[in-house]
């Protein structure tokens, strides 16, 4: 078992990473205090798969499926999620464990932040994304229509819960999606990340604890987003844009690669850094297998999209970039033909 500790303003937490943690997990629920009242909160893929059977092992549980990808992490599911909550008794004294990807526990983290003010929350990632950034942090919410993760809370976990077994189901392309955030967690920490041994289902343990231990380091010294906890967005000015663009249609976190490397690009345009960093963005994009180029989609409707973005304050533009390996720089203001010429060359 593998065990770190996130020392965070609400209090500290344990992340659990371990083969096998699932059934353990059944096996002694009070072990992992999940003896109480407890609603699994997942979604039609994982529920069946994985949040059934814990929900008949554990001994007084509930489970509520939302409905499956990103278009139903909206207010309209956080509504369905507090029914089921008052349905079910929860109180102040019950956990929501929230039982699959990123979306599950970002919308499952919010009802936890705000049912009855807040209650108890334990992630169980299943996907790889989930288990190398969503469940770590405490960055929970939904999205508006106009725009990606404008209503949320920090709320930390009081436990997570990682089991790299579960991962056997996971389809290919999420597997590359939860490899951009590892390989975004490589560019700006720890460059052993971005090794291809690595990048395997037989080392997800440690890729995880990996990816994992950058997060925490980062949360730790800025757990709201006043300062370094922004180089986590590197990528992200032009992930959301596009997942906008596309309504969904590229996956968050194939949008995060692509963000990365167009990132590496405009680093280069500025001057900021050579082009050798985005070659090397680009060949493990390649070895990855995710997307490097947005052929069909319009820059400017991309641009416009980035506005929306709530870190886009008062029309000033703000992209994560990097002056090098691990060396992360925020700059505002950049001239709107540097995005679009970037965005064009990678069409
Ligand atoms: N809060 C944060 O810090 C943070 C960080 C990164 C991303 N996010 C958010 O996370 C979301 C993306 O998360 P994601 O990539 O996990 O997408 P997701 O939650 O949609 O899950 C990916 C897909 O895989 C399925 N799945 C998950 N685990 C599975 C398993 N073990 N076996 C079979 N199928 C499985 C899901 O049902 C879904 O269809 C986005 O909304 C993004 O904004 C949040
Ligand atoms: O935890 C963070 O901070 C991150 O930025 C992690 C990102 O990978 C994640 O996509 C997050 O949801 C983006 O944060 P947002 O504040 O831009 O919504
Ligand atoms: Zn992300």
């Amino acid at each position: 078992m593998a065990s770190l500790t996130v020392n965070a303003p609400q209090g500290t937490y344990d992340i659990l990473i371990q083969r096998g943690l699932l059934e353990a997990v059944k096996a002694d629920p009070a072990a992992y205090g999940l003896d109480g009242h407890v609603v699994i909160i997942s979604n039609t893929t994982v529920g069946p798969l994985y949040g059934e059977a814990l929900a008949q092992a554990l001994p007084n549980a509930d489970l509520v499926n939302m409905l499956d990808g990103e278009a139903y992490k909206s207010l309209e599911t956080i509504a369905l999620f507090y029914d089921a909550l008052v349905a079910a008794g929860a109180d102040r004294h019950s956990t929501v464990l929230a039982l699959g990807g990123g979306v599950v526990g970002d919308a499952a983290g919010f009802a936890a932040a705000t049912y009855m003010r807040g209650i108890a929350l334990v992630q169980m990632p299943t996907s790889l994304l989930a288990m190398v950034d969503s469940s770590v942090g405490g960055k929970v919410g939904v999205d508006l229509p106009q725009g990606k993760n404008l209503v949320g809370a920090f709320k930390q976990p009081d436990r997570v819960l990682i089991d790299p077994d579960v991962l056997h189901t996971l389809p290919p392309e999420q597997w590359r999606c939860g490899m951009a955030e590892a390989v975004k967690h490589g560019f700006l920490a720890d460059a052993d990340l971005l090794n291809p041994d690595l990048h395997t289902p037989e080392r997800a343990q440690d890729l995880v604890m990996r990816a994992v231990q950058v997060k925490i380091n980062v949360v730790e010294e800025d757990p709201y987003e006043y300062g370094i906890r922004a180089y986590l967005n590197l990528g992200h000015t032009f992930a959301h844009a596009i997942e906008q663009v596309t309504e969904y249609g590229w996956l968050h976190g194939e949008a995060v690669g692509f963000g990365l490397l167009a990132a590496a690009k405009l680093s280069e345009r500025l001057g900021l850094c050579d082009v050798a960093l985005f070659e090397q963005v680009d060949t493990i994009l390649a070895e990855v297998g995710l997307p490097r180029q947005i052929t069909g989609l319009d820059p400017a409707a991309i641009y416009e999209a980035m506005k929306t973005d709530k870190k886009w304050k008062n029309g000033r533009s703000r992209f994560v970039l990097l002056r090098g390996m691990h060396q992360p720089e925020i700059v505002h203001d950049v001239p709107r033909e540097d995005v679009i010429a970037v965005l064009e060359s990678l069409m």
